[in-house]
């Protein structure tokens, strides 16, 4: 079973009252940026912050870093300063085919997992490829601002240019048994929009949201939780196959409808995540 991410929070590795901070948010991932979030002239600095701030470690969600893309000038670098640091996980940018992962898989520790960010045109056509490497991989993860920039993609309140993309990279990450991980929301003030992108990335099927900001924490932890409703739903379900006038039974009335066997499963995950 993939560890929980339900709530994966960036930030420049060269920020370091940030990566301070980081220590104390409870989040379920936190990953230091040595890509986009750091300027050109900050790159080596930041990689050293990054694998000072492993080393010492302190932080209560997991901890990964993002290299540079593996066709820049920093990439190479990157890779084999993280890899040789207590890393839980590693996630490359700007994938773009299989054999661009197996290059990257033998670079990374036994104890090291790898994060693929899915956000360039290639990387979409080549989804089922790049989700089936196996080895370390462990998540998909959106990477919209690239994806909207290079698809060409015009600003639509329900992601609706991206909807075909989110179904695939869910898809893509449950046929292989990896986390799927939604993308960052960039407007900071609009909350609502967050809770309403992340409830959506949810009912998509997504594992969690990439964040920005620590005030996205907790409204995306939530939107991501069990609904009251939706544990309600889990106990009667679990309630209707303990009843002994249902032993033996495939199928049953439970909670105004019927449900299987498989939604017996279902409803234990669910309970699983209220707990
Ligand atoms: C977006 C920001 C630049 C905003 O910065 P700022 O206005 O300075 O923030 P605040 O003053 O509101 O910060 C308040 C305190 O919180 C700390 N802080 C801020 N952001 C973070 C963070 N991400 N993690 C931890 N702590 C954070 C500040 O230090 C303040 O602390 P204190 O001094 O104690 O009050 C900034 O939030 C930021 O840099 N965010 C992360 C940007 C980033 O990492 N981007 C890269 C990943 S996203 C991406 O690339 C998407 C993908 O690839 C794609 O293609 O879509
Ligand atoms: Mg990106």
């Amino acid at each position: 079973m993939p560890p929980r991410a339900r709530t994966v929070l960036y930030l420049p590795a060269s920020n370091a009252r940030a990566v301070e901070k980081a220590r104390e948010l409870d989040v379920d991932a936190v990953i230091l940026d040595l890509e986009d979030a750091v300027a050109p002239e900050a790159k080596d600095a930041a990689r050293q912050a990054a694998v000072e701030a492993a080393r010492t470690g302190g932080f209560l969600g997991r901890l990964g870093v993002r290299v540079n893309a593996l066709d820049t000038e920093w990439g190479e670098t990157d890779l084999t300063a993280v890899a040789d640091a207590p890393f839980a996980f590693v996630v490359v940018p700007k994938i773009e085919r299989p054999d661009h992962v197996a290059a990257v898989s033998g670079r990374l520790t036994a104890k090291q997992a790898l994060w693929l960010m899915i956000e360039t045109p290639h990387a979409l056509t080549w989804l089922d490829g790049i989700a089936a490497t196996g080895g370390p991989l462990e998540a998909l993860m959106l990477g919209l601002n690239d994806l909207a920039l290079a698809l060409r993609t015009g600003p639509s309140p329900d992601r609706e240019p991206f909807k075909p993309w989110l179904s695939a990279t869910v898809a893509a990450a449950r046929a292989n048994g990896l986390l799927a991980i939604d993308g960052v929301f960039n407007r900071l003030e609009d909350e609502e929009g967050l809770i309403a992108e992340a409830r959506q990335g949810r009912l998509y099927g997504f594992d969690g949201k990439s964040l920005i900001h620590p005030k996205q924490i907790n409204p995306v932890r939530v939107a991501f939780a069990p609904t009251e409703a939706e544990a309600a739903w889990a106990r009667a379900v679990v309630a209707a196959f303990d009843d002994p006038a249902n032993a033996g039974k495939g199928a049953v009335r439970a909670a105004g409808g019927m449900v299987e066997r498989l939604h017996l499963d279902q409803a234990r995950a669910i309970l699983a995540e209220v707990a």
